[in-house]
């Protein structure tokens, strides 16, 4: 991947974060989901600029972190405050004019639209002002880039691999120009060099002011690139701290093991 001039301003939020706020606190959140609380109590704030790796067990309630923030869905209780504005139950396109963009877990790509004119819908919905039928596909073009795209962008989703597929979705999230981006397992099955690539674009656009809330299982790469990390358990904050302090902490240890083995004997 060709490396970033310091002139091209593709990546990196619409500007800087309004005052000093955190780029985003969660105050006292709960989400019922069905029968059970998704999110009980949560309250964390990220200071902007930073990534914050998110990690936890099947059913901890990190997606439905990403989901409330995103704005699909409403909380039953608390707050969403995105650079000092609350957005507490805002739709997602509310969401997005506040600067914040997500990924899914299982890509959400319109399938019969090329890779660039998926990048371009974004463009043309988000806070870049870019307006032209040309601009815009030079810009889907470039956040492809960008991303290390490697197909041709006139490329339909449906033939691209897992991890030009991955790239796409980043590209579609940068389109809005987020200044908060949350990523659901972003590089899940990811082989080691393609994660390692993904992890160098998260770090650019770390370096760009932008922050970032990392959703992964794989504890190497949440390592890799977190400048905090929060563990949590049945839809509450387990610990939130420094990356090894958090994950060499023994309440972080028995969570893992407990959720990998059941509970132990006695216990
Ligand atoms: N649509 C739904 N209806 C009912 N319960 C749901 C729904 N979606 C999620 N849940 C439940 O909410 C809880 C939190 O789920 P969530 O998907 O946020 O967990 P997660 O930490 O992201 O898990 P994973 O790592 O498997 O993606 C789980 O108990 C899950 O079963």
């Amino acid at each position: 991947m060709p490396p970033v001039s310091a002139d091209r301003r593709v990546f990196g939020p619409a500007g800087p974060p309004e005052g000093h706020a955190p780029a985003v606190q969660v105050r006292d959140l709960a989400v019922r989901l069905g029968t059970c609380w998704a999110l009980n109590d949560l309250s964390l704030t990220v200071p902007a600029g930073q990534i914050l790796g998110v990690i936890g067990p099947n059913g901890a309630g990190k997606s439905t972190l990403i989901n409330v923030i995103g704005g699909q869905l409403r909380p039953a209780r608390g707050r969403v405050v995105v650079h000092g504005r609350d957005i507490t139950g805002a739709r997602p396109w509310q969401a997005v004019a506040a600067g914040v963009a997500r990924t899914f877990q299982v890509p959400r790509v319109f399938p019969d639209m090329s890779a660039r004119d998926n990048v371009a819908v974004g463009v043309l919905h988000g806070r870049y002002r870019v307006s032209g039928r040309r601009a815009v596909a030079a810009l889907a073009d470039e956040l492809l880039e960008e991303v290390g795209f490697t197909a041709a962008p006139g490329t339909p989703p449906d033939r691209l691999g897992l991890a030009d597929a991955r790239r796409l979705e980043l590209a579609r999230a940068l389109a809005l120009r987020p200044s908060l981006l949350l990523l659901d397992e972003l590089m899940a099955g990811l082989r080691p060099s393609e994660a390692e690539q993904c992890l160098d674009v998260l770090r650019r656009l770390r370096d760009s002011g932008m922050t970032i809330l990392c959703v992964e299982h794989v504890l190497k790469i949440i390592l890799a690139v977190s400048d905090q990390v929060l563990t949590m358990e049945k839809g509450r904050k387990l610990l939130m701290g420094a990356p090894y302090d958090v994950v060499g902490h023994p309440r972080a240890v028995e969570s893992c093991l407990r959720a990998r083995y059941g509970r132990p004997q006695g216990g």
